[in-house]
């Protein structure tokens, strides 16, 4: 595989630093454009990786193609991509509100299109990232670039329509859960914690009760009974986070996400 990335920033640049780590791919076979060619030159030399000029050098150079811009920068892109597409490239697209109906529009009926919806914690190869394909990819293309995404985390092939609910649930969520991290150590500074002790005390324990969730396959309800002992501390936080309206906030916050993503995507 010649991977190719058009936009390394925060998203792309996550995967791409991801799936280096994960040693699945050489660095030579890895390129990556960008409009900052200062900033892009620093990247390629610190990863090892090849730095492209332009967007039709980089689809010379590459069969699997992740579209890593903004959904704004769609019209500019695309119809450099289309021209040089083939039908030996999968364009792989991470954008909010991009469908693959759009993209075809761009490239053409017959495209292989597969599109993502991944989060920042594949910098760190704990990403969780959705997987959908057109028709046009078959089962051993699709394996290919399912592969990229598995080794930064845990992925799941889904329908594209459920991308919305994706975005909600995992793909802005990092965002709410650094706030209730930040705020968490915020309130442990309050009682005399220093704030990098209380960063590392509150992110230990989210990173502890996450992986309880995922590696007991315990319910979280349960999980969260199990910490709440008859007439000690933990059943009056939980009192007082479901008086103050805690799972009504967060489904609140989920729904805006879903639902600018549904408005991005008309
Ligand atoms: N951030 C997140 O948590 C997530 C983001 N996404 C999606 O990922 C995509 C990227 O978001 P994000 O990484 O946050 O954005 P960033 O702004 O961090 O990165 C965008 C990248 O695109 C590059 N770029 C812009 N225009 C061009 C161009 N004409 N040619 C080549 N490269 C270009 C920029 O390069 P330069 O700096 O040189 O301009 C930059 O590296 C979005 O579509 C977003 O919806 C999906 C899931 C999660
Ligand atoms: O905020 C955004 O639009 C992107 C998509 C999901 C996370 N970040």
């Amino acid at each position: 595989m010649k991977l190719g990335f058009i936009g390394a920033g925060n998203m792309g640049g996550a995967i791409l630093r991801g799936y280096l780590a994960s040693g699945r791919i050489q660095h030579k076979d890895v390129f990556v454009c960008g409009r900052d060619l200062d900033k892009l030159e620093k990247l390629c030399t610190e990863l090892g990786v090849n730095p492209c000029q332009n967007i039709s050098e980089l689809m010379d150079a590459c069969n699997v193609i992740m579209l890593g811009v903004k959904p704004n920068m769609f019209p500019e892109i695309m119809p450099q991509v289309a021209e040089k597409y083939s039908s030996d490239k999968i364009l792989v697209s991470m954008a909010a509100g991009v469908t693959i109906e759009s993209i075809s529009g761009f490239v053409g009926k017959e495209a292989k299109i597969v599109r993502v919806m991944p989060n920042t914690p594949a910098m760190v190869n704990e990403a969780m990232t959705s997987v959908s394909r057109n028709k046009n990819v078959d089962d051993e293309q699709f394996v290919s670039v399912f592969d990229i995404f598995q080794s930064i985390g845990k992925a799941e092939e889904v329908e594209e329509q459920l991308i919305h609910c994706v975005i909600g649930v995992s793909g802005s969520s990092p965002a709410y859960t650094y706030m209730y991290i930040d705020a968490l150590a915020e309130a442990a500074v309050k009682n005399g914690m220093n704030k990098e002790q209380a960063t590392i005390f509150a992110a230990q324990s989210v990173l502890g009760a996450a992986k309880m969730v995922l590696e007991t396959g315990v319910d979280p309800v349960q999980l969260r009974i199990n910490v709440c002992s008859p007439g000690g501390t933990t059943i009056e936080a939980v009192k007082t986070l479901q008086e103050k309206g805690f799972s009504e906030l967060v489904e609140a916050g989920f729904q805006a996400a879903v639902d600018k993503s549904r408005l991005m995507s008309k």
